[in-house]
């Protein structure tokens, strides 16, 4: 029996930098995130200085590791072989590529191979479900208290959501509007949808907004989540009823931290896709099965869909809801931005 609840204080104990351990199909891993470790909690989670490094494909790829790796799993972690030289400094310099530039790595640093490799999987998901970076130290062996690969993927169940209260809730430009509020009893996000309008027999007009605390609230120019979201209200309203599903998937799913790591790599050079990937997270990371069941809750299974990605579309279709259209939804750039919109468009195959 999976139990989400464990992963509730897994991710607790990973934040406050207390070790934890993972028990996968071909064996355990014990783990203390480097992110919020320091030298004395390392000395005591292993005294030998023998714990190898576990890292991303993605990070492993920057630190030229990648070529090492097993064959058979090229996407799968990589284990750093833990040499004297390799302190908490160096980990630390391991795990967060917006040291790159400051502190050229030394290395060599030498790929070993993964026996545990499906708790080794289920690290780095841990790690982006705790909004921590993908890097721990990382010892084999048995654990009195561990947490199973299920366990992480029940915490991420979007059919454990449920209506929790409802109430009116006139906006600026939609005053007949209704707040939806849906959780878990396990996640602390608290997903929200706002109904516009009133049915008239047609299909919906849907958004799936995700949380974008810099653009929705500072109205960050990087982005173009303020003003969409902003022009979502509009349409549904104009349209004549809708929902705007409101997604706690903050910085495409890795969360506010992780998303200004990748803001400080852009700083850099970097564009979005490669900034995730360096930090050692998937492009996109969000869980669209989480609005499907959403919209399933509210009775609502055939959508317009507001949107100018394809992923959006075929995602929610995967979870059973039927989008009869797509209706497109552009916003002018500005020069911040600018950058930003050509690599939806070049390469994550939006349609702008
Ligand atoms: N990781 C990361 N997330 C970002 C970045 N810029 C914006 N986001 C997040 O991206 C999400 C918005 O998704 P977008 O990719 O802009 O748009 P979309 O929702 O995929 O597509 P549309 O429906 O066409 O707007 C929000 O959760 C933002 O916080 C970035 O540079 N890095
Ligand atoms: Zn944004």
């Amino acid at each position: 029996m999976s139990d989400p609840r464990a992963v509730a204080r897994t991710v607790d104990a990973l934040r406050r930098g207390w070790p934890v351990a993972i028990c996968g199909k071909d064996g355990t891993l014990k783990l203390l995130a480097i992110e919020t470790a320091d030298a004395e909690r390392l000395k005591t989670f292993d005294p030998d200085g023998a714990a190898p490094v576990l890292l991303s494909a993605g990070r492993a790829a920057t630190l030229k590791l990648a070529n090492q790796r097993d064959a058979a799993t090229p996407d799968g972690p990589v284990l750093v072989e833990r040499v004297p030289w390799l302190d908490f400094d160096i980990a630390t310099a391991l795990a967060d590529p917006q040291l790159d530039l400051a502190t050229p790595l030394k290395g060599p640093f030498r790929a070993i191979e993964i026996d545990a490799g499906d708790a080794a999987s289920a690290a780095l998901r841990l790690a982006r479900v705790a909004g921590l970076l993908p890097a721990f130290f990382a010892i084999a062996g048995n654990a009195d208290e561990a947490i199973t690969p299920a366990d992480i993927d029940a915490h991420e169940d979007a059919d454990r959501l449920r209506i929790v209260g409802r109430a009116r809730l006139p906006v600026a430009g939609a005053e007949d509007s209704e707040i939806v509020a849906f959780r878990t009893d396990e996640m602390p996000g608290e997903h929200v949808a706002l109904l516009i309008g009133q049915p008239d027999g047609n299909p919906p007009l849907v958004r799936l907004h995700s949380e974008c605390l810099t653009g929705d609230v500072l109205g960050s120019l990087k982005c173009d989540c303020g003003p969409q979201l902003q022009a979502a209200i509009k349409a549904i309203e104009a349209s004549g009823w809708g929902v705007l599903l409101y997604l706690r998937q903050e910085g495409r799913g890795i969360g506010l931290i992780n998303k200004l790591r990748a803001y400080a790599l852009q700083d850099q050079g970097f564009d979005t896709v490669d900034a995730n990937t360096r930090l050692g997270f998937a492009v996109d990371a969000r869980n669209f099965a989480v609005a499907g069941r959403m919209l399933a809750l509210l009775g609502q299974k055939t959508v317009r869909l507001l949107t100018n990605n394809p992923d959006k579309v075929a995602a929610l279709e995967a979870s059973g809801i039927a989008v009869v259209e797509r209706v497109a939804h552009k916003l002018p750039p500005n020069p911040h931005n600018a950058r930003y919109l050509d690599t939806k468009r070049d390469r994550t195959g939006h349609q702008l």
